[in-house]
């Protein structure tokens, strides 16, 4: 009895940022339509867990540095039995997850793009000579420079509401977010236009939400398991997999988009995409693969090394945001 008990309790470990929760209540719910035995009232329960990257404001990400940012109080939590899952944005994510860490879940993907926001202009092509675009992210930032050199990129940090703020409060006359975020806020209103893939390639794992757990869990797995999304898993793993092999993060000017030929098939073809950029726009390399899904994870690192030999040492320093 105490035993059976025991087993169908479940404590979600999560960031407490808006779009962290929103994320986490969309996983719960999941979980529980998925699993009757998540059902009970009390079941399944939330613990906020604040990281450094929630922490530190003042200071640009890129200057912090060191890779889970976002995610090692997390671990930390897990590890410690604390919690027994954890739900992540797949982009602030490292590439290597802490021993004893697995990631067997990722929800299907949502819109992969970027969303443009003005306060004057819809786009960022009608900003006047000058203006200034508010962004926590150099890979925005440098390919926001190498459409416009004209413009003055500065830092912009926080969560989507605190940045809505600062445009509001005329500290920048635009600022960049992913779709993703915005539309799982319920604020795709924000948006005044999107970026297409081409224009603007998105950060590795964009608009992906995944779920760790650790890796003796055999209850989480069984859980996890039916909310998997292959063909989402299938992509991003690829996406990693280029980001790995630049020894990149989320904080790096980097992009990189994989793409199934045919969404409903997770075996057939895949289409990558995969650019590094510096930091003030002025030099860019760029790749494109397509291969078969099963040969993902290789298409993926051989694009990485081609962008690497490409690039030579000393590309990735830290910029200016
Ligand atoms: N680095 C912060 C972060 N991590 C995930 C998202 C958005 C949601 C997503 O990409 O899935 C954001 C904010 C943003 O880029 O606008």
């Amino acid at each position: 009895m105490m035993t059976a008990i025991e087993k169908s309790k479940l404590r979600i470990g999560t960031r407490g940022s808006p779009l962290a929760l929103a994320q986490t209540h969309q996983v719960r719910d999941l979980l529980i339509a998925a699993n009757p035995d998540l059902g009970e009232p009390g079941a399944v329960t939330i613990e906020v867990i604040k990281t450094t990257g929630d922490a530190i404001l003042d200071r640009p990400l890129s200057e912090l540095g060191g890779k889970g940012l976002f995610t090692r109080e997390i671990d930390d939590a897990m590890l410690a039995g604390t919690i027994d899952i954890a739900v992540h944005s797949m982009k602030d994510v490292p590439t290597y997850l802490p021993d004893g860490i697995v990631l067997p879940c990722m929800l299907e993907r949502e819109d992969v793009r970027d969303a443009f926001l003005g306060r004057d202009h819809a786009r960022l092509a009608d900003l006047p000579e000058g203006s200034v675009v508010g962004t926590a992210s150099l890979r925005r930032g440098a390919q926001i420079l190498a459409m416009r050199p004209d413009i003055k990129v500065i830092s912009f940090r926080g969560n989507v509401q605190t940045r809505l703020d600062k445009l509001a409060r005329g500290e920048a006359d635009a600022t960049m977010l992913a779709i993703a975020g915005l539309n799982r806020l319920g604020m795709a209103d924000k948006a005044s236009s999107v970026l297409e893939i081409d224009e603007m390639l998105p950060a590795v794992a964009q608009g992906a939400v995944g779920v760790t757990c650790r890796a003796g869990d055999e209850t989480a797995h069984r859980w996890l398991a039916p909310l998997n999304h292959r063909a989402t898993q299938l992509c991003v793993e690829i996406e990693r997999a280029f980001l790995t092999r630049l020894d990149g993060s989320c904080r790096t000017p980097i992009g990189g988009l994989a793409r199934l030929k045919r969404v409903e098939d997770p075996s057939g073809t895949v289409f990558f995409r995969g650019m590094i950029i510096r930091t003030d726009g002025k030099v860019i390399h760029q790749t494109t693969r397509e291969g078969l899904a099963a040969d993902g994870i290789a298409l993926g690192d051989d694009a990485g090394a081609e962008l690497l030999a490409k690039a030579g040492p000393g590309f990735f320093q830290v910029g200016a945001l």
